[in-house]
């Protein structure tokens, strides 16, 4: 087998021909939630350079890193504008449409995007940046406290298979946190009991009902209170013995009143803390979590509040929408 590649960086004639494409799709389409869009989404993304579709492919199919960077790409500083103040509000379709369609791009040579109703107001590419009186909650718009380390919905059997997160502005060269652990290096009695649905898992604080304000969702809201109120016990590693997968949030886990999956809650989690790594983004960048693989996070930081604050673009991709055809309005309708 070929050894994954972690980054692939485009030359400026690619970077060049990606622009021009997302230019040209913002002037054909309605906004990031546009049915035909999402409809055409594999289509358009056979335009993007080569180069990067393989490497994104190699990627997925290889499916051992949990984490790679697709970087250089360009992105208008002028035309985005400020950072803006909050995700709710803005126009439709918003300035950075281009970045938002780039982002999609990536994500349709991966699976098909989807989005939570019980997220952002069920917007299908959420902003991350700071939001004043949020500065320390567990959320993506917090800032004065580390993000701890998370699979993304965790708590969700229908969580991403990848997670999407394009950088358009990060002065401060505040860090994303990654870390690959790895499980094989546990202890086999550990393994064993983290793969065994020991561990209670609630729905993180981003889906929460006093934090969206989107009518007509009663049923998602409800579903996850029960979520939250429930004993949702999960397996922490999935999948196979020799490579596990990772589910995990400690942070919104619960510790095991046992004594045995008490310690190895405790020893996954301390190897997450060890295997941890920065991965500051800069403007173009790209990044492509493998949420199976790889727990992240985000360093603490001072938000500025001014307009030129860092400003990521996330999107949650699943290779299966059949597996939330119950909660979702039609067979193509992407939010759950
Ligand atoms: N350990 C954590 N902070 N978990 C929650 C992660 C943040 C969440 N994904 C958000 O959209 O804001
Ligand atoms: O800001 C980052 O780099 C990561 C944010 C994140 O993990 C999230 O919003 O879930
Ligand atoms: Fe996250």
């Amino acid at each position: 087998m070929s050894t994954p590649k972690r980054i692939y960086t485009l030359s400026s004639e690619e970077a060049a021909e990606a622009e021009n494409l997302t230019l040209r799709i913002a002037k054909e389409y309605s906004g990031p939630a546009d049915e035909q869009l999402l409809r055409d989404l594999p289509l358009l993304a056979a335009e993007l350079p080569v180069g990067q579709r393989r490497f994104l492919r190699d990627f997925a199919l290889e499916d051992e890193l949990g984490y790679c960077v697709v970087r250089g790409h360009n992105i208008d500083d002028a035309r985005i504008g400020p950072t803006p103040q909050h995700w709710r509000g803005r126009p439709n379709p918003t300035p950075e449409f281009a970045e938002e369609i780039l982002l999609l791009l990536h994500g349709a040579l991966l699976g098909e995007p989807f989005g939570w109703k019980t997220q952002q107001d069920a917007r299908l590419v959420h902003d991350i940046f700071p939001i004043k009186g949020f500065e320390t909650e567990q959320m993506g718009i917090g800032s004065t406290d580390t993000l701890t380390l998370h699979t993304e919905d965790a708590f969700h059997p229908w969580r991403a298979d990848y997670l999407l997160l394009e950088c358009l502005r990060n002065p401060d060269r505040v860090a994303t946190i990654v870390s690959e652990p790895d499980l094989r290096s546990l202890d086999p009695e550990h393994l064993a009991l983290l793969h065994e649905p020991n561990f209670l898992i609630r729905p993180d604080d981003s889906h929460l009902a006093k934090h969206n304000v989107t009518q007509g969702v009663d049923a998602e809201f409800s579903e996850i209170d029960e979520m939250k109120a429930d004993d949702n016990r999960v397996a922490v590693l999935y999948g196979s013995r020799e490579h596990p997968y990772i589910r995990i949030d400690p942070y919104f886990m619960e510790i095991p009143t046992d004594p045995a999956p008490r310690a190895a809650l405790q020893a996954v989690s301390d190897l997450l803390e060890a295997s941890c790594l920065d991965v500051a983004l800069t403007p173009g960048d790209v990044l492509v979590i493998n949420n199976h693989r790889l727990a992240h996070g985000r360093q603490a930081f001072q938000a500025r509040y001014d307009g030129t604050d860092r400003w990521l673009k996330r999107v949650s991709i699943t290779t299966d929408l059949r597996k939330s055809h119950e909660r979702r309005a039609s067979a193509t309708a992407r939010l759950i």
